[in-house]
């Protein structure tokens, strides 16, 4: 943790907005006026005065004055709001508790607010009374808040101002804030630099007079060098999510402090080249190609998430070697993928894609030719996987024949029959389903000879990958009548957005259900998607936790006890041996350390005592071999 430059700025911190998420006023008014049919418009009433005054659109005074005209409180209900702002102090003042309780004396909250309710909630931080600065309520007999203390300075127009004079603090002042009165202690002269907090509410009035912009007290605390417990603000993580995942992913990347940004649909090779630079994290789907020219444009680039179960789209190898873990969503839509694929097999048996267009266009085809029923017939799936493996079940509690062929050895299921060759299948399935991975070797893995090979009048499915099946050799079979239909999801070349046009050698063939690669696109796939991804980023950024990323070696760590050293390198004998003897030579107690590799990487996590000396950091930064290292505190 780097030592603070000596002598610490004093810090000018406002309370309600920035210390708390909430306004003190406007919350008092919604406990006192609790189960009055009132409340909500006159809280309201409070809460837009609060605005005006902040916004310095409004004088103070005369906002704070209207304001407890309105307010029906009583001293009772303090001790409630009091309980109330505990459990509402901002989270990055809440994460860095202990840099105020190692400061105490360079911290003066200096506010509009009431001391009645600031005093008990500054206090659990270390912040003695008489570094809290504010208004105080005057009450009648019975305990009812009447009014302010007028004698205060702190109630008049440009209050903070005529506090800070009375003060006279020496040396370096910052002032930190959400409202225009805050930025006035600058314009007075009496603060160095005014430091607009943007961390619960954005004024667009202070933010544009504003020094700097803080999202968060961390960066406050990492621009200054001052001892912070992140080891990186969280804001300073970009990521930029490709393809439209559902926006639950957005929200909870942005929960989690990060700045986001979104591209509907996706980026060619160039366009993402020009745009990851700066970008820490990358959410895309299948379409996006993360390559190796990408790679090397991404300066900092830590995870890849891929918002969908294929990976094939990026170089997972090139990212593994770069030190990027990559995390996809491994099941989240294997249920939506094998109800469609379900469907499609009736749809395909009775002849629906022939006839719906057909009744469109107002012409009455009844008849049975070529329609059967799908009991008893037999059901090839290629690719015994997630998806190969549930469809089977499925397949089977609605009387159908499963057979299937893996590369791997698989758990046979139900009554599901292991064919020993692809071409055992082939000639043997009415049906074929292909759920087999988009690895480069599965290219053309369904050719004119295995369509040659399958059943006259069989139908296939491709719900895997495009490249798996030869397009022209399948439009071959089809027109020829050989097969009898086929259901496709996937495509060699699938355009970038709705708004380019879809061309295939399959368009217009009978009995052919296309369908623009919408196996996984359910409400409910997407949504399982946009959470279990985000964690799974998160998780690694935040405890180095790699689990079930699928290019790095995977450690399921126990919980961070103190520091916590993430190390990448490359795999080559010694790494580790150089890594403890540097934390030998400077007499670093190890609490816990985990290594993992693979033919490529090593990956080796160390959780250390709390107190060592910063030559440390530096030391293991540049011990041989290392891709990336980082520091967790
Ligand atoms: N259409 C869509 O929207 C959609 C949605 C989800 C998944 N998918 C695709 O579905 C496919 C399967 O997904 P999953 O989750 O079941 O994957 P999985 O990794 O669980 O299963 C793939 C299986 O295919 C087997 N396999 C690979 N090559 C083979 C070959 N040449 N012959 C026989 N078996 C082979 C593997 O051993 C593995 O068991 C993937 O290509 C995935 O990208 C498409
Ligand atoms: O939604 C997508 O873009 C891809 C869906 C599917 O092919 C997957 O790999 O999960």
């Amino acid at each position: 943790m780097p030592e603070p430059a000596q002598p610490l700025p004093y810090l000018i911190i406002d309370f309600d907005s920035t210390f708390t998420q909430v306004e003190g006023l406007d919350e008092l008014a919604d406990i006192a006026l609790q189960g009055q049919p009132n409340r909500e418009e006159v809280v309201g009433a409070i809460r837009a005065l609060t605005d005006r005054g902040m916004s310095g659109e409004l004088n103070f005074s005369e906002s704070l004055k209207q304001r407890l005209e309105l307010l029906p409180a009583r001293r009772e209900h303090i001790a409630l709001l009091v309980e109330r702002l505990k459990g509402k102090v901002s989270e990055s003042i809440i994460r860095n508790r202990s840099f105020f309780e190692r400061f105490p004396g360079r911290v003066y909250i200096v506010s509009s607010g009431f001391r009645e309710f600031i005093e008990p909630v500054v206090a659990e931080f270390g912040i003695d009374a008489d570094h809290v600065l504010a208004n105080t309520f005057t009450f009648d007999a019975d305990g009812r808040i009447t009014g302010f203390d007028t004698n205060n300075v702190l109630s008049r127009d440009g209050g903070k101002i005529l506090q800070l004079r009375e003060l006279e603090l020496e040396g370096d002042v910052y002032a930190l804030g959400d409202g225009y009165t805050d930025y006035q202690i600058r314009e007075a002269g009496l603060a160095n630099r005014f430091y607009a907090f943007t961390e619960n509410v954005h004024r667009e009035a202070v933010v544009a007079r504003a020094d700097e912009v803080l999202p968060s007290f961390d960066e406050f605390l990492y621009q200054n060098k001052l001892p912070m417990t992140l080891s990186y603000p969280k804001n300073r993580i970009k990521v930029l999510l490709l393809e439209n995942p559902d926006p639950r992913a957005a929200e909870m990347f942005r929960q989690e402090g990060y700045q986001v940004d979104s591209v509907p649909g996706g980026l060619d090779e160039d366009e993402l080249v020009q745009q990851i630079e700066g970008v820490s994290i990358l959410g895309i789907r299948s379409k996006t190609q993360v390559t190796a020219r990408v790679l090397e444009a991404a300066n900092r680039l830590i995870a890849v998430g891929a918002f969908c179960i294929g990976t094939n789209q990026i170089d997972l190898t090139g990212c593994m070697k770069k030190g990027v873990a990559v995390f996809n969503a491994p099941f989240s839509n294997t249920r939506s993928v094998v109800e469609l694929a379900l469907g499609e097999i009736i749809m395909l048996a009775r002849r629906i894609p022939e006839k719906s267009p057909k009744m469109h266009e107002g012409e009455w085809d009844k008849s049975a030719k070529g329609a059967f029923e799908i009991r008893g017939k037999k059901l090839g799936i290629v690719g015994y996987g997630n998806i190969g493996s549930q469809l089977s079940v499925v397949a089977e509690a609605v009387g159908m024949q499963v057979m299937y062929y893996d590369v791997a050895e698989k758990l046979q299921l139900g009554n599901a029959v292991k064919c020993r060759t692809l071409e055992e299948l082939l000639r043997q399935s009415d049906i074929v389903t292909l759920h087999v991975d988009g690895r480069p070797a599965n290219t053309n893995l369904i050719g004119a000879a295995e369509l040659a090979m399958m059943k006259p009048g069989a139908l296939l499915l491709n719900n895997s990958r495009g490249h798996v099946v030869d397009v022209p050799a399948l439009a071959a079979v089809l027109r020829s009548g050989h097969l009898g239909g086929a259901a496709v999801d996937v495509f060699p070349h699938e355009p970038k957005t709705n708004h380019e046009s879809f061309e295939s050698e399959l368009r217009g063939l009978p009995n052919v259900l296309l369908t623009p690669h919408i196996g996984g696109s359910t409400a409910e796939a997407q949504r399982n998607i946009a959470e279990f991804v985000p964690e799974r980023i998160m998780q690694y950024v935040n405890t180095g936790n790699t689990q079930q990323s699928v290019n790095f070696p995977n450690i399921q760590l126990p919980e961070q006890q103190a520091h916590r050293l993430i190390h990448i390198h490359h795999n080559v004998p010694g790494v580790l041996a150089r890594i403890n003897n540097v934390l030998a030579q400077h007499h670093v107690n190890i609490l816990g350390q985990y290594l993992k590799t693979n033919e490529h990487i090593g990956y080796v996590i160390t959780d250390i005592d709390k107190q060592y000396e910063q030559e440390v950091i530096g030391e293991l930064r540049k011990v041989e071999h290392t891709i990336k290292f980082r520091v967790l505190y």
